[in-house]
């Protein structure tokens, strides 16, 4: 897994490197600004007028030692300072005086900022605060940033964007930019919707620091990785039947929203369970029974909506909530439901809906499960938040007290455990976002809890698989034409590329 580390661990982990490995300080800068110009003269032609805004702390180090290395590969380039009440670090001096060598124009901003500064410019880099921000800018630095803001090139961040927070609350100003290029690690801010228009594309540049530091280093949060599925999902040996891979229970879609039960298990049974049960509505039974041919349907007294259960022993897992309605004897039958049923549940759509509105959802829940909402179905879960931070530390206190996982769904799903870890997805994107999607992830995750993975690994492998498929299906489509069905159809080579 990716970790993902606080500043502090962060700086911690630049030390370590430079007593551990051991390398000097500005050598390791040297290294870190050798990685910007790589990617950088991979994309950007000599002929670029290259503007460097430069802080100075260590963050403008970086910036006056990619000067100096750009200025060798032949690009024009130019640099200002911005000198407020930033003290200048050991390394920025350093680089300071080896930029002294190159004939680069040097500009000093003190007190004012020009709007025009940057208009010569077609890259603009900006290097005035890196990870080492500790409140809000303000004055010249402000106004510089503002200024860099107007400007039209195209724009690189040095680490993070000047003004963002790597891992708490930001206030504007903050740099806008097209390309954020990090060091060795991503973080916390970027995987959150509300830094998105800011960081542009985050690209992470390896400068070596130590494998060692990382590997030990304790951290609650996580990028999940194609390599941590694939250590997730089991292998299937010669005898194993379909009792092996668990019987799970679907109760989903009403009069209307049979499509909903339709998406759910077919994914359900694309997601490798060993048997499926389908409930449904009257209305629903013969459009299951003919378009899911290979799931049991058992069907409710009601003709439009969910209303009663039977036995519910032989199930291993149960996914309720897609397409259910909110009518009230549906809503009575899902509060008894949870309450007969102790082995894991996937809750997602009216299901939640139906549990935000309850008086004491906590109770009903049976622990072990997966709640699944959008981020407005967990407003209505948990009341507004003024911040993605509070968001995440909201999504761990329900997950705490539901002793469940609670999957916040969206660009970068977040999986929060009771025990407080929170795993970022990276797979997905925005083709996703049409109707029948987030029930097509109902059905995995049920499919993979009556398998028996823990709650944890279900929703880690779910979301990342779910993800996946919608990579590869509009990598063939596009993302225009995306549809939940697509999610499903390429299911089979999101897991037969996941499985060992
Ligand atoms: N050896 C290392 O530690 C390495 C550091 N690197 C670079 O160093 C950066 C971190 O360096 P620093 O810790 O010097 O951080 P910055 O370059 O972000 O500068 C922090 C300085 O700004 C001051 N400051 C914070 N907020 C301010 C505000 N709003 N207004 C005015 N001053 C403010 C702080 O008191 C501190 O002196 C990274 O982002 C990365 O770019 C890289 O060169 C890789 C190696
Ligand atoms: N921009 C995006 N990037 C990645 N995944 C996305 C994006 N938009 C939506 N998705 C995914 O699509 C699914 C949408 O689920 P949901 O909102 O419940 O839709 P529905 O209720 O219509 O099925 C979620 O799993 C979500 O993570
Ligand atoms: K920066």
């Amino acid at each position: 897994m990716t970790k993902i580390l606080t500043v502090k661990q962060i700086k911690a982990l630049d030390e370590y490197t430079i007593q551990h490995e051991p390398i000097a300080s500005i050598e390791l800068m040297e290294r870190a600004c050798r990685a910007f110009t790589t990617w950088f003269t991979e994309r950007f032609h000599a002929l670029n007028k290259v503007g460097i805004v430069c802080g100075t702390g260590n963050n403008g180090g970086d910036g006056l030692g990619i000067a100096r290395q750009l200025k060798a590969w032949g690009y024009p380039v130019k640099v200002w300072v911005v000198r407020g009440n930033m003290k200048e670090s050991d390394d920025f001096k350093e680089n300071f005086k080896r930029l002294a060598g190159y004939v680069v124009d040097l500009v000093n901003i003190s007190s004012e900022a020009d709007k025009g500064l940057f208009v010569e410019c077609d890259v603009l880099i900006d290097a005035i605060f890196g990870s080492g921000l500790s409140r809000k800018p303000e004055g010249i630095y402000a106004q510089v940033i503002q200024c860099f803001n107007q400007a039209t090139a195209t724009k690189i961040a040095v680490d993070i964007p000047s003004g963002l927070m790597a891992d708490q609350k930001s206030e504007e100003p903050i740099a806008r930019v097209t390309y954020t290029l990090t060091f060795q690690l991503p973080k916390l801010a970027f995987l959150l919707p509300q830094s998105q228009q800011y960081i542009g594309e985050w690209t992470v540049l390896d400068i070596g620091l130590s494998k060692k530091f990382i590997k030990e280093v304790d951290t609650t949060n996580y990028l999940l990785t194609q390599k941590d599925i694939k250590r997730l999902i089991k292998p299937r040996s010669k005898f194993d039947h379909k009792g092996t891979f668990g019987h799970a229970l679907l109760i989903s879609g009403s009069f209307g929203k049979m499509g909903a039960a339709i998406l759910s298990a077919k994914a359900a049974l694309r997601s490798g369970v060993g048997l499926l049960t389908t409930h449904v509505p009257q209305c629903g039974y013969s459009i299951m029974q003919s378009s899911v041919p290979e799931a049991m349907a058992q069907v409710d007294d009601d003709d439009n909506r969910f209303t009663a259960y039977s036995n519910l022993e032989s199930y291993n897992a149960l996914g309720i909530g897609p397409g259910i309605g909110t009518h009230e004897t549906s809503v009575k039958a899902f509060i008894s439901v949870l309450k007969s049923f102790a082995k894991p549940v996937v809750i997602d759509a009216d299901g939640l809906n139906i549990l935000s509105a309850h008086s004491n959802k906590y109770e009903v829940v049976p622990p072990g499960s997966i709640l699944t909402p959008h981020v407005k179905e967990f407003k209505r879960l948990v009341g507004e938040w003024s911040d993605d931070f509070e968001r995440l530390e909201k999504q761990k206190e329900l997950a705490l007290q539901l002793r469940s996982v609670v999957l916040v769904k969206g660009a970068h799903s977040t999986v929060a455990t009771p025990e407080g870890k929170l795993y970022f997805n990276g797979t997905g994107n925005p083709g996703m976002a049409t109707g029948g999607t987030g029930d097509v992830l109902t059905g995995i995750l049920t499919a993979l809890l009556a398998q028996g993975y823990t709650a944890e690994d279900a929703a880690r492998i779910g979301v990342y698989v779910h993800g996946f498929a919608g990579d590869l299906a509009a990598s063939d489509k596009g993302m225009i034409s995306l549809i939940a069905s697509d999610l499903i159809e390429y299911l089979p080579a999101a897991f037969k590329l996941l499985s060992r």
